[in-house]
C-alpha cells in the first residue's frame, strides 16, 4: 500500500520515443484481491469474448431515422467478468448527415447511462436535429446481421467500412462490456488521449481511461479522458503528379469514432482489431463519416462535443510559473529580471506556495502579505500584466479538535451545505492532498456552484480586494482534479498510522533518507483519532441540522449489489498501484449527492470542476471570458478551459512528446494547450531550456513551469536561453494577430491551432507519423530541434512540386524535393520556421506585452505561390468580451500583382497598416500603388525576390482595415 511506481520515462524513453517498444511496458504482476474476488488482468491475453456467443437481434424495426430492436443473449451466459444481461435494447439513430449514434443498453436501463446525465455533461450532439434526415440522405449506411448480431457502418460515397463488428461477439455484463471492430492493416489512428505516445498510435497499444495523477508515464493512463479517435486511410492512385518522378500518388479519407462514457475502460489497439472493454455503463457509440479532409472530420467531431471557448487575447503572451516561489518578493524579482533582460512576460503564476498552510482560498499572510500583493497588483495592472493562482480540488478538512481550524470557511461551508463526496456509508469521503486531510466538492451537486463561487470571491478578498467587482487575478489554475488523493481509498477508513501532514512520498527537493518522514506518528491528527473526531462532529451536525443529513449508499444494480466497485472483476490496465482503482485518486466507491457512484462518473470530475469554475468566474466577472487552466479533462473540456500536459520531466523525450500532446488535444477540441516548458521535474539545463523556450513560443499556451527542488529555469538565467527566448518571442508576439485569428477559427468552427502535417496534406502517407514538425494554422511550418548536441534539424516540406515554402528569417524560397527529409542549420538560438506559399499572414510590430503589441501598427506578410496568389484572414475584437460589441473579419487575397483587403464588421483596430512584404515577386515592379495612389516607399530585393512596401500609415491612419483597400505592384 502506498508505494509509488518509478517513472519509466526517465529510464527508457530515449531509445524509442514512439513508445511502442515492448520493453516500455510494465510487466503485469498478479493482483492480490483484497476482497476475495478474483480480478483478471488480461490485457496481455486478449479475452475477445471467445467464450461468449453474443446476442441475436429480434423485433427489429427500421425507419427513415434509424433502427431499434431487441438483442437476446445466445446460449447460456458466459459470465466473463460479471453477469450477462439476457436482453439488450438496440437503438441506432441517424443524428446528422455525418453522424450515426449506436446505443446498446440493458432492457431495463439498470446500467448507468452517462448520456442520460445532462446535468453532468452537455454537448450539441444531444440536440442534433433529425427532422429532415432520412436513411437516403445521410452519408453512411448502418448494416447488420441478426444472428449473431453484428453490425458495420459504411461510408456511402466510397464504400469504406468505418466500423465493423463482424466476427466478434458482443459481451454485455454489469461490470464488463466488450465491443470489437475489425481494423484495416497498419491503420492510422490518432486521439484516445491522454497518454504519452507518438501522435500516430500504432497497433500495439492498450489505452486505459482512468483519470490519473501521474507524471508522464509512457503509454499509460493520465489526467484526461477522450475516447475518440480519428482514422486516416490512404488509397494509391495509379498516376503520378510529380514530373520526373515515379512516386505513387494517393487519395485519402478519414472518419471518427467516439465511445461516450465516463466509466473506466481499456481500448486495445491490435493489428487486426480495436477492442473496447468497459467496466460499466452502456454502449453509446458515435461514428462520424468524416471526409477527404481530416480537418473537416475533426470539425464534425468538435462541433458535436462543443466548440472550444474563445480565449482572451493576453492569454497568448508568455506565462512564468514555478512551484517554490517562497514569497511575493521572489515573484517581483522575476518580473524585474525579465524586464531587465528584455524578455517579455505577460502572466505571473502562483503554485500552492501562496496559500496559507496549503489550503484552498487562503493567502499566506507572512510570505504573501496583502500590502505587498496590493503593490504587486498595482504594478502589473499598470503594465498590462496578469496574475493567476492555483486552486486544488481537495479542500482541507478542518480538524474538529483544533480550534484554530474553526475559521476555515471553505470546509465548514461545504460541510454544512453537504457538498462533499461521500463514502458508501454516507460519511464524508476524506482523502489526502497537500494540506493534509481533504474533502472533495461534489461538482455535480446543484448547490456547489454558489459554494465554489463564494470560495473564489473569498480568495479575491484574501488577495486584498475590497470589492466584489474587483478580482485581482486574471484566471484560475485547477490542479489535482482527477481528483488526486495520496491515500489508497478513503484515508479515514483505511490508513490508520499515517500522518497526513506529509504526503506518502518523497517530495521534490527532499533528502532521500529516510524516504518517508512521519514526524508525529502519534500526533492527534493521525487518521484513527481524526476519523473518530470527525464522526463526532457529524453526529453533532445530525443533531442540530435543520435539514436532515443525507446518508447515501451505493445503488444496487439489477443483478444485485455490484460485487465490487473498487476491485471490479475485470481489472483495467490502471497505471497506479498494481491496477488498484483506489490508488492515488478518490476512490470509485465514493458517491455523489444523489447516490451516483463515482465509479460511473470517474473520468468526468475535472470536467465538472472546470464547468463550475467557468460559471463562477462568469458570474463574478460578467461579460468577460474566463481563463481556466485545468489538469484533468474530458470530452468537451475545451468549452470551459485550457489544458496543460501535466507533470513532465526536464528531458529531451518529454520535450518531443509535448508535440504529439498538443496536436492530439487540438484535434480533441482543446486548442489552448501546452507543456511545462523547460520541463517540470528534475533539473533543466541550458541547451534543453533554450530549445524548449523556442518550441514553446509556437505552442498555443506558452508557460514555463518547474518544480520545487529543481533548479531555477527562468529564461534570463542562461545567456543562450535568454537570446533564444527573445528571438522566438519576437516571432510569437509579431504573429499575435495571426494566433488570435486562429483562436477565433478554433472557437467558431472547430479548427485546430497547431496542426499535424497530414491535416494540411492529407494525400501524403509519409506524413501519417510526422510529429516532430507541426504547423501553426495552415501557414507556418515549425521544425524544432528535439535532440541534444546538435545544430542541425531534419524536416520535410510537404506538398507537390508546385508548393513553395519560404524561410521565415531570410524570406528566400526553400529548395526541397517532394518526400525529401532535408537537413537544415539550427544554431542553438534559432528555430526553423517556414512560410507556406499561398498564405497571407497578419502581423503587428511586437512589443513587451500583448496589450502594447496591440497598440502597434500592422504588417502583412504575403507569401505567393507559384501562380502568384495568396489568401489569408484576420479576426479582431476587444480581446476580452464574451460577446464583443464589435468584431472585425478581414479577407486578404492576392492575385495578378494585387493584394486586396476586404473588411466585414465594425470593430476598428485603430492602429494603421505600416508594411506589406510580398515574397515570391519575380521582378522589380515599375510602380506600387495603394488604392491607385502611388506609393513612394518600397524596396525590391532581387536576391530574395521580395517586395517590401513601407510607410503605409499615411494611407491607413484611421485604422489599418477601417476601409477596404488594394495594393498593386
Ligand atoms: O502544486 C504542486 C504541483 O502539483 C502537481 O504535481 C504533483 C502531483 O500531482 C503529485 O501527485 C506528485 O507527483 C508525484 C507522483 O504522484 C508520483 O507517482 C511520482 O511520479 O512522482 C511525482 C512527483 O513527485 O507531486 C507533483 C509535484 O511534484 C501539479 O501537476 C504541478 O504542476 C504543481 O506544481
Amino acid at each position: 500500500m502506498g508505494s509509488f511506481p518509478s517513472i519509466l520515462l526517465a529510464q527508457n524513453s530515449s531509445s524509442s520515443p514512439s513508445g511502442t517498444d515492448a520493453s516500455y511496458r510494465v510487466i503485469p504482476t498478479p493482483y492480490t484481491p483484497q476482497n476475495g474476488i478474483q480480478q483478471n488482468v488480461s490485457v496481455y491475453e486478449p479475452y475477445r469474448g471467445n467464450e461468449c456467443h453474443g446476442y441475436r437481434a429480434k423485433n427489429i424495426s427500421e425507419s427513415q431515422k434509424g433502427i431499434t430492436g431487441i438483442l437476446e443473449l445466445i446460449g447460456s451466459p458466459c459470465n466473463a467478468y460479471g453477469a450477462d444481461y439476457p436482453y439488450l435494447f438496440l437503438n441506432v439513430t441517424y443524428e446528422t448527415e455525418e453522424r450515426v449514434h449506436i446505443s446498446i443498453r440493458d432492457l431495463n436501463s439498470s446500467q448507468f447511462q452517462f448520456s442520460k446525465r445532462h446535468d453532468v455533461w452537455q454537448a450539441p450532439l444531444y440536440y442534433a436535429s433529425t427532422s429532415s434526415l432520412n436513411k437516403s440522405n445521410v452519408f453512411y449506411e448502418f448494416s447488420f446481421n441478426a444472428d449473431p448480431f453484428e453490425f458495420w457502418i459504411t461510408r456511402k460515397t466510397d464504400g469504406e467500412v468505418l466500423f465493423d463488428t463482424r466476427g466478434n461477439h458482443l459481451v454485455f455484463e454489469d461490470q464488463y462490456i466488450e465491443l470489437t471492430t475489425n481494423m484495416v492493416d497498419d491503420y492510422n489512428i490518432y486521439g484516445l488521449a491522454e497518454t504519452i505516445h507518438g501522435f500516430r498510435l500504432g497497433n500495439n497499444l492498450t489505452r486505459t481511461f482512468w483519470n490519473n495523477d501521474e507524471a508522464s508515464p509512457l503509454d499509460r493512463n493520465m489526467y484526461g479522458t477522450h475516447p475518440y479517435y480519428l482514422e486516416q486511410r490512404y488509397k494509391p492512385l495509379n498516376s503520378s503528379n510529380f514530373t520526373n518522378s515515379n512516386q505513387t500518388t494517393y487519395s485519402s479519407s478519414s472518419h471518427g469514432v467516439l465511445m461516450l462514457t465516463a466509466n473506466g475502460m481499456d481500448v486495445l489497439l491490435r493489428p487486426k482489431y480495436l477492442q473496447y472493454r468497459m467496466i460499466g455503463g452502456v454502449i453509446d457509440l458515435y461514428v462520424y463519416s468524416g471526409s477527404s479532409s481530416p480537418k473537416e472530420t475533426t470539425k464534425q467531431y468538435i462541433k458535436s462535443i462543443g466548440l472550444p471557448q474563445m480565449q482572451q487575447y493576453w492569454t497568448l503572451g508568455y506565462h512564468m510559473c514555478r512551484w517554490g516561489y517562497q514569497n511575493i518578493t521572489e515573484i517581483m524579482r522575476v518580473r524585474e529580471r525579465m524586464h531587465n533582460s528584455s524578455i517579455p512576460i505577460e502572466t505571473f503564476w502562483s503554485d500552492v506556495d501562496y496559500m496559507h498552510n496549503l489550503r484552498d482560498f487562503t493567502v499566506d499572510p507572512t510570505s504573501y502579505p496583502r500590502d505587498q500583493f496590493s503593490q504587486f497588483f498595482h504594478e502589473i495592472e499598470s503594465s498590462h500584466q496578469h496574475y493567476i493562482p492555483i486552486v486544488d480540488a481537495g479542500v482541507y478538512a478542518a480538524n474538529p479538535t483544533n480550534r484554530s481550524d474553526d475559521t476555515y470557511g471553505p470546509f465548514y461551508e461545504g460541510f454544512e451545505k453537504d457538498l462533499f463526496l461521500k463514502n458508501p456509508d454516507g460519511s464524508i469521503y476524506i482523502g489526502e492532498v497537500w494540506p493534509g486531510f481533504a474533502v472533495f466538492p461534489d461538482f455535480i451537486h446543484p448547490n456547489v456552484q454558489e459554494y465554489w463561487k463564494h470560495g473564489i470571491q473569498n480568495l479575491s478578498y484574501a488577495f486584498g480586494s475590497n470589492s466584489s467587482n474587483y478580482i485581482p487575478f486574471s484566471g484560475l489554475w485547477l490542479d489535482m482534479n482527477e481528483p488526486s488523493s495520496f491515500c489508497v481509498g478513503s484515508c479515514g477508513s483505511e490508513l490508520v498510522n499515517w500522518n497526513p501532514v506529509h504526503p506518502p512520498m518523497m517530495l521534490p527537493g527532499e533528502s532521500s533518507s529516510p524516504v518517508f518522514v512521519y514526524p508525529n506518528i502519534s500526533n492527534p491528527s493521525n487518521t484513527t483519532e481524526f476519523y473518530s473526531a470527525y464522526t463526532a462532529v457529524l453526529s453533532q451536525y445530525h443533531a442540530t441540522a435543520t435539514t436532515s443529513f443525507q446518508t447515501v449508499h451505493s445503488t444496487p444494480g439489477p443483478l444485485g449489489d455490484k460485487p465490487n466497485i473498487n476491485h471490479p472483476p475485470y481489472a483495467i490496465n490502471q497505471e497506479q498501484g498494481n491496477h488498484d482503482l483506489a490508488n492515488h485518486g478518490v476512490s470509485p466507491n465514493a458517491t455523489h449527492y444523489d447516490g451516483t457512484l463515482r465509479y460511473n462518473l470517474f473520468n468526468v470530475y475535472g470536467y465538472t470542476e472546470g464547468k463550475v469554475t467557468h460559471q463562477a468566474l462568469s458570474e463574478l466577472q460578467p461579460g468577460r471570458r474566463p481563463f481556466i487552466l485545468t489538469r484533468s479533462n474530458f470530452v468537451g473540456t475545451g468549452t470551459y478551459a485550457a489544458v496543460w500536459l501535466g507533470d513532465n520531466h526536464s528531458n529531451w523525450p518529454n520535450m518531443y512528446f509535448s508535440i504529439p500532446g498538443m496536436l492530439t488535444y487540438n484535434m480533441l477540441g482543446i486548442p489552448m494547450v501546452g507543456a511545462d516548458v523547460c520541463g517540470f521535474a528534475d533539473n533543466s539545463n541550458e541547451e534543453l531550456c533554450a530549445r524548449w523556450m523556442e518550441l514553446g513560443a509556437f505552442s498555443p499556451f506558452y508557460r514555463n513551469h518547474n518544480s520545487q527542488g529543481s533548479s531555477l529555469q527562468e529564461p534570463y538565467l542562461w545567456g543562450s536561453v535568454a537570446e533564444a527566448s527573445r528571438r522566438a518571442m519576437n516571432i510569437r508576439y509579431s504573429l499575435l494577430p495571426y494566433w488570435y485569428t486562429l483562436l477565433n477559427q478554433a472557437s467558431s468552427e472547430g479548427n485546430t491551432i497547431v496542426t499535424p502535417l497530414f491535416f494540411e496534406f492529407p494525400d501524403e502517407p509519409h506524413l501519417a507519423e510526422a510529429d516532430r514538425q507541426f504547423m501553426v494554422g495552415d501557414a507556418l511550418l515549425v521544425s524544432p530541434v528535439l535532440d541534444p548536441n546538435t545544430t542541425k534539424v531534419n524536416g520535410v516540406f510537404p506538398g507537390n512540386e508546385s508548393t513553395v515554402w519560404y524561410d521565415w528569417y531570410n524570406h528566400t524560397a526553400i529548395e526541397h524535393k517532394p518526400y525529401e527529409n532535408k537537413t537544415m542549420d539550427a544554431p542553438l538560438e534559432h528555430i526553423n520556421v517556414a512560410i507556406r506559399g499561398s498564405k497571407v499572414i497578419p502581423m503587428q510590430q511586437p512589443a513587451y506585452t500583448t496589450e502594447e503589441t496591440r497598440e502597434n501598427p500592422f504588417n502583412l506578410l504575403v507569401a505567393l505561390d507559384k501562380q502568384g496568389t495568396a489568401r489569408g484572414s484576420l479576426y479582431a475584437d476587444d480581446g476580452v468580451s464574451v460577446t464583443p460589441n464589435a468584431t472585425l473579419w478581414v479577407d486578404f487575397s492576392a492575385k495578378s500583382n494585387e493584394l486586396s483587403s476586404v473588411s466585414f464588421g465594425n470593430y476598428n483596430v485603430r492602429v494603421p497598416l505600416a508594411n506589406v512584404t510580398i515574397l515570391g515577386v519575380s521582378s522589380s515592379p515599375k510602380q506600387v500603388q495603394f488604392n491607385n495612389e502611388a506609393v513612394m516607399s518600397y524596396n525590391y530585393i532581387n536576391e530574395t525576390k521580395e517586395l517590401i512596401i513601407t510607410k503605409l500609415e499615411n494611407f491607413t491612419s484611421i485604422g489599418a482595415f477601417a476601409k477596404n483597400w488594394t495594393v498593386s505592384w
